[in-house]
């Protein structure tokens, strides 16, 4: 079946399930947009609170919007009005085609080139210290290219995404444009919610500062007391939560970190968290606008913010495209959840394109965060049946298994 997504698919016939427009399943429920689609007219940040609102007035009881901001705030994003299904019956037969049967990978940029990025703009940092408008933090990505004799069967990869039940595995559909002949699917697992709304309330649970779990327990456990112990980590993270609260503090009559940060994980890594809860003033504010306003915060860009997003564009040889960006979904009355789009790749036919990053502050080390970079991509090559560890190539340290 090729269905192309760039025209609103037409009612299908009654043997033909209409395609997936997003999905969500995670700790916060399962959530399908799927059938009657429409395509927001497509536009950028600057015109994305006009054009949900003229869409959220004609969202009815059973909508949803949903879809996926790019990390680019000049690039058009892919947000869809459609139907909001049930989430599929279990029925107890393993979706098919993986693992991958013949696949092979490549890095791009290479894990050395990467770590000399990083060192470019660790430079960079030491030079403007104390300066008005220095680099502060720069969260610098790499993408890992898979190709496999047959087509990625992202029914089947949302399913084993969703064995660990800490993130969130998302897929939303991307249509064919210019830039790319085919359509694609962005498809993840991503541990970290940019905002939740529901009613007043708001929530967002950032993530900065990391740490790859290891098979032994003893060894992970004192991976966890590292990160938690670890300065520089901190100093990472604390610049996301600042960013945070600034921007939601206009929208809200209280906002607080009741718990702290703490130490969270996933199945694959360790990372410091911060929840943030709130109020809003006006509870009309849609979801999909709170988490436009908030991005991209710097656990996916840096600061200064446009500092740091321009020199991502010169350092990484790779367009993100709407990785790091946000995926989401909000109701006819603006409430729903908006996730950090990381952890995921983008599909299209037989290929995936990969992508991880890493905060790099004064104090990193550049080849530890090509090899966070590389851990980052394990939940994900693992869920397509590859070895965890090759996104490590190269990377690991004579002992580790
Ligand atoms: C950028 C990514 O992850 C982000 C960066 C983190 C870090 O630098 O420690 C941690 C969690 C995420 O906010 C990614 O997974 O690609």
């Amino acid at each position: 079946m090729n269905i192309r997504l760039s025209e609103a698919p037409k009612t299908s016939a009654s043997s033909v399930p209409d395609p997936v427009l997003f999905g969500f399943n995670g700790p916060s429920g399962h959530v399908l947009g799927r059938g009657a689609a429409r395509r927001l007219p497509a536009g950028n940040a600057a015109t994305l609170g006009s054009r949900v609102a003229t869409a959220l007035a004609s969202v009815g009881a059973e909508e949803l919007i949903g879809g996926a901001l790019p990390f680019d705030r000049r690039a058009e994003d892919c947000l869809w009005q459609c139907r909001r299904a049930p989430a599929p019956e279990p029925t107890g037969i393993a979706p098919r085609g993986l693992p991958l049967p013949d696949w092979r990978l490549r890095h791009q940029p290479s894990a050395t080139d990467y770590a000399r990025a990083v060192t470019r703009a660790l430079a960079m940092m030491y030079e403007e210290s104390g300066r008005q408008n220095a680099l502060e933090k720069i969260v610098l990505a790499r993408t890992l290219l898979v190709e496999s004799q047959a087509p990625i069967p992202v029914e089947a990869l949302m399913s084993r995404l969703h064995a660990d039940r800490t993130v969130t595995a998302f897929r939303v559909a991307l249509p064919a444009g210019p830039a790319h002949p085919q359509d694609r699917v962005l498809c993840g697992a991503t541990p970290e919610l940019l905002v939740q709304k529901t009613g007043r309330l708001v929530l967002s649970h950032p993530l900065a500062g990391s740490a790859r779990r290891l098979a032994d327990p003893v060894a992970d456990r004192e991976g966890a007391e590292a990160l938690a112990g670890s300065a520089k980590d901190h100093r990472e993270h604390a610049l996301v939560v600042e960013a945070i609260l600034d921007t939601l503090s206009p929208y809200c009559r209280d906002l607080s970190c009741p718990e702290g940060t703490t130490v969270t994980s996933t199945r694959s890594m360790w990372h410091l968290g911060t929840r943030i809860e709130g109020r809003l003033r006006d509870e009309d504010t849609p979801s999909v606008v709170l988490a436009s306003a908030l991005h991209p915060t710097p656990a996916v860009c840096g600061v200064p913010t446009m500092r740091a997003a321009k020199l991502i564009a010169e350092l990484e040889p790779v367009a993100r495209d709407f990785y790091a960006g946000a995926v989401g979904w909000c109701d006819g009355k603006g409430d729903g959840a908006w996730y950090v789009a990381i952890r995921c790749a983008e599909i299209s036919g037989r290929q995936a394109r990969l992508y991880a990053g890493a905060g790099i502050v004064p104090g990193s080390d550049p080849m530890a965060e090509a090899a966070e970079t590389g851990a980052k991509f394990g939940a994900f090559l693992a869920a397509l049946g590859l070895p965890a560890d090759a996104g490590l190539e190269g990377l690991r340290k004579d002992g580790e298994d």
